[in-house]
Order: C-alpha cells, then structure tokens, then sequence
C-alpha cells in the first residue's frame, strides 16, 4: 500500500473519530476504531489502546496485520479488541468497523439479552441499511461479554453474516461495520438512533415496561 493510501485512510479515520467523539461516543477512553488499509495482506490502521479518544493526535493509530501485531516499529499498543476487528475484516467485505460504549446501546444489550437479539421493524432508518421492504426485519445479535478477548471475538464471528451489520455485546458495547468508513459511520448512527427511539418509547409511552 502506498504511503498516500495509508495517508488518507489515517485522515478519513481521524475524521469519523472526531465526528463520534462529538457526541460523547467515547466515555472513559471506552471504544475503538480502525480502517482497512489493504487486503492481501490482511492490513489496517486500529486505535492506540488506553487513549483519550477526544483528543486528536499523531498517534492515535496504529498499522496491523492480519494477526492483529503492529505492522510497523512502534511503542503503541493496538486496541486490546483489535482481535474483534480483524474477525470483521475476515468475515465481511467491510472496510472500516466501529465500536463504541453508549448507554443505549448498553441498556438495550441488556434488556435483550435473554432473547440474544433484538430485532427492528417499520422504522423508517432500517433503510440505512439497505433494507427497503415495508415488512423488512433488522436484526442485531446479542453476545455475553467474556473478558477473555479471543473468547469474546470468536463470539462475534458467530453471529457474522450477510444481513447482520452489527453485534451488540452484553453490557458492553456495540460493533458495527460497513463497507467504507461512511457506511460504517451511517449504521452506527442509525443503530444508535433506533435504540434511542426504542428506549424513549418504553419510558415515555410504555411507563418503562
Ligand atoms: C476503559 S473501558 C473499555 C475497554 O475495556 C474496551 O472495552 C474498549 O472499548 C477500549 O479499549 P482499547 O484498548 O482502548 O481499544
Ligand atoms: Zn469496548
């Protein structure tokens, strides 16, 4: 990959980090964000681990392999869930794959845990992804959240397939991918804006039932 491919996919990154960032997406130096870089080899820029994911800097990411090890000389650790990323990268034609802590996407892994996915239908943003029939169905799985991080990518790769664009993990987070950094963007916020919808309406019409 030439240098000014791994230039741009840095910036188009920095640019979705800054933008999610914005809204409060990463509390507690929670989430991490990565981008393809190039496919054969498997490469890709993933989030320092343990950073303050509001800042900016010139080392907020750093380059992997397809074994998830830095691809370059570096005193940067990778995300500790870069597994996670790498399994998305895999598993689907995405190039970019978001996660992050909010707390709908928390409440709602909760609420459904028990049923192991939590499915949305007549909503108007499930078009966001892709899905344009009036009795269409988006489903997102729910995985326990195993400390263990081989554990807890190997549960995600379960649940990977064509419709599934996202996984919630139990009390945890949410990963998303798409197949470029803007549709990884647009299903994140679609995602997040169902759950919201969702949990407003159990509070505000439902009583919270
Ligand atoms: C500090 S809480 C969050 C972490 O345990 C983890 O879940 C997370 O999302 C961020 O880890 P990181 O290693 O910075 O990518
Ligand atoms: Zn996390």
């Amino acid at each position: 990959m030439k240098t000014i491919d791994l230039k741009a996919r840095w910036q188009e990154l920095a640019d979705v980090k800054d933008v999610l960032g914005a809204r409060g997406w990463f509390p507690g130096t929670s989430g991490n964000l990565s981008i393809k870089v190039s496919d054969d080899p498997l490469e890709f820029l993933v989030t320092a681990s343990g950073k303050d994911k509001y800042k900016r800097t010139d080392e907020d990411f750093v380059l992997v392999n397809q074994h998830s090890q830095p691809a370059e000389d570096t005193q940067l650790k990778p995300s500790a869930e870069t597994l996670l990323h790498q399994k998305v990268y895999e598993l689907t034609d995405a190039g970019c794959s978001l996660h992050v802590h909010t707390v709908s996407n928390n409440v709602m892994s909760e609420l459904y845990a028990k049923k192991g996915e939590v499915t949305f239908q007549g909503q108007e943003l499930i078009k966001a992804f892709n899905l344009w029939e009036e009795d269409a169905v988006l489903r997102v799985p729910i995985i326990e959240n195993p400390a263990h991080i081989p554990d807890l990518a190997n549960l995600l790769a379960e649940k990977i397939d064509d419709n599934v664009f996202g996984v919630l993990i139990k009390n945890h987070g949410i990963t998303v991918w798409g197949r470029n950094a803007f549709e990884a963007k647009k299903h994140l916020e679609a995602f997040e804006f169902l759950f919201e919808s969702h949990l407003a309406f159990r509070i505000h019409i439902q009583g919270g039932r």
